[in-house]
């Protein structure tokens, strides 16, 4: 039985409790931080494997692989001085912070990878961007989802980028919403729709079988209303915007 230990119960440490937890297999042993307390001890009242720990050393002390998902700036109140053995895998979960970074934080010679997980780990439908690869930890991940080993952390970077543009999307959602209402429509009936289309979207991003262009051609007629927002609103300025503001990004990250 896999012993995973998770230091920082919040959003996404609960995310992935859930994911390990509700796999239909059989459950991992899960030790968690007692900071975060309340949701901690739900997860312990409600999966028989989870328990909570005393302190942060315990939980490293119990786990082969121990997930960091506190904030950035919660790093050294968490982590400073905990002693990690050479058998122990640790995982980076924290945006911003760097493989060599949290090496320096914590007192030990063991890997460290690092990893993107979205919310949905808890669905098991998250591919999760993992560096460097790691047979355990790609492994872990493959659970919840998939696993995507990148070779270094410029590459890294990248996939971290892309995360950055999922609320800009549902905005873009609530836009077209807010457009229709201003048109007279109902705001309800507006939301009700625009979500029902945008269904369609995720579902038809499931057939892999098709590239991205491919799906954008066949929703799309020669001439017809889809080609004229596409050209004339998602034009190349608007494109290259696009690429500025994730360029940006990708700099600030590096
Ligand atoms: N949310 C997301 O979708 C994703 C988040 N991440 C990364 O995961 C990390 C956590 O994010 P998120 O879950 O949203 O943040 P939350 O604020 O929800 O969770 C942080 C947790 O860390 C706990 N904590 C704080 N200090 C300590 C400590 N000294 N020892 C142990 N636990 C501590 C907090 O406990 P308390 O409540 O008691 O303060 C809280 O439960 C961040 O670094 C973020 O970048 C990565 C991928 C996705």
């Amino acid at each position: 039985m896999q012993r995973i230990g998770v230091i920082g119960v919040g959003e996404i440490g609960r995310a992935l409790v859930e994911g390990l937890c509700e796999g239909g297999g059989e459950a991992p042993e899960v030790f968690l931080s007692p900071r975060g307390a309340r949701t901690a001890a739900e997860l312990a009242g409600r999966y028989a494997s989870v328990r909570v720990c005393a302190d942060n050393q315990a939980v490293v002390d119990s786990s082969q692989i121990v997930l960091i998902a506190v904030r950035r700036d919660q790093r050294h109140e968490a982590l400073s001085g905990l002693r990690v053995g050479g058998d122990r895998i640790v995982v980076n979960v924290m945006a911003g912070v760097r493989n060599e970074t949290l090496r320096a934080t914590l007192d030990g010679d063991f890997p460290v990878v690092r990893a993107i997980p979205l919310p949905t780990v808890r669905e098991r439908r998250s591919v999760t961007v993992t560096c460097p690869s790691h047979p355990v930890v790609d492994d872990l991940f493959e659970q919840l989802g998939g696993a995507l080993p990148v070779p270094d952390e410029a590459a890294f970077d990248v996939f971290s980028a892309l995360t950055g543009t999922l609320t800009a999307h549902y905005s873009y959602l609530a836009t077209l919403t807010a457009w229709a209402g201003r048109q007279g429509v109902p705001p309800s009936e507006a939301e009700r729709y625009v979500r029902s289309l945008f269904q369609g979207v995720g579902r038809s991003l499931g057939d892999e079988a098709r590239a991205l262009q491919q799906l954008a051609a066949d929703h799309e007629t020669p001439g017809g209303n889809n080609e004229r927002i596409r050209t004339t609103w998602f034009d190349a300025a608007n494109a290259d915007a696009l690429g500025k503001a994730l360029d940006g990004l990708l700099a600030d990250l590096g």
